[in-house]
């Protein structure tokens, strides 16, 4: 899962009321500093952060398993990753709302979802960084790029699985995903849809 603040970019500026850029770095920490909390939640136990790409959060479900999923069959750990992520999305948009009130601000998240295979581990050998790549999360980055403000896009495969666990999905139809060409894209219904 890729989650974005596209508008941080028209909030971030380099002059001296915020000290060449500081002061607007600071509320990135803060507001990711306050996205990581979440992972301590036991809920969330199963949730690793990749890393942030400036000011995208990077996630993904499900990288150790046999460890996290217990008895459940492969079909509902599936789920499990997949809709575990859509509730961290929500939640990371509830921060972001607390934290816009705050600072009077309107950051806004972009969210792409994909599910599916991937390779994780960690490559080089300076400053080692744990990553995971793949189709699967070449795609995932596409949902968030092409995707809109203050809304969770997701790929028709994993749509089908959050509907088929009681998600609602609004199907954004034929949608141009650079590398891909056009795919069949949803928006998972969130609480914060059409907030502005
Ligand atoms: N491990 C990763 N960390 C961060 N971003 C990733 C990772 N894996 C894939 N992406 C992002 O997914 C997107 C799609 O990847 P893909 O390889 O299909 O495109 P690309 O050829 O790199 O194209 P572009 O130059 O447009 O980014 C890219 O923007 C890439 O940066």
């Amino acid at each position: 899962m890729f989650a974005s603040i596209p508008n941080y970019k028209e909030f971030y500026d380099e002059t001296d009321v915020n000290k060449q850029g500081l002061e607007c770095l600071r509320l990135l920490n803060e507001i990711i500093c306050d996205f990581d909390k979440l992972l301590l939640k036991p809920k969330f136990s199963g949730i690793e952060k990749i890393k942030t790409i400036a000011s995208t959060y990077m996630c993904a479900s499900g990288l150790r398993p046999g460890k996290e999923d217990g008895a459940m069959d492969e079909k509902r750990t599936e789920e499990h990753n997949v809709t575990i992520l859509v509730e961290f999305a929500i939640a990371l948009m509830s921060i972001l709302d607390s934290i816009n009130r705050e600072s009077f601000q309107r950051f806004r998240l972009r969210i792409g979802l994909n599910h599916g295979p991937v390779i994780a581990g960690v490559i080089g050998a300076q400053k080692p960084q744990y990553d995971i790549w793949s189709n699967t999360v070449n795609v995932a980055s596409r949902m968030d790029s092409c995707g809109v403000m203050g809304r969770l896009q997701t790929t028709e495969h994993t749509a089908k699985i959050l509907m088929a666990a009681g998600y609602e999905c609004e199907c954004r139809g034929m949608t141009y995903v650079k590398g891909k060409g056009n795919l069949v894209t949803y928006f998972v219904k969130t609480q914060f849809d059409g907030k502005l």
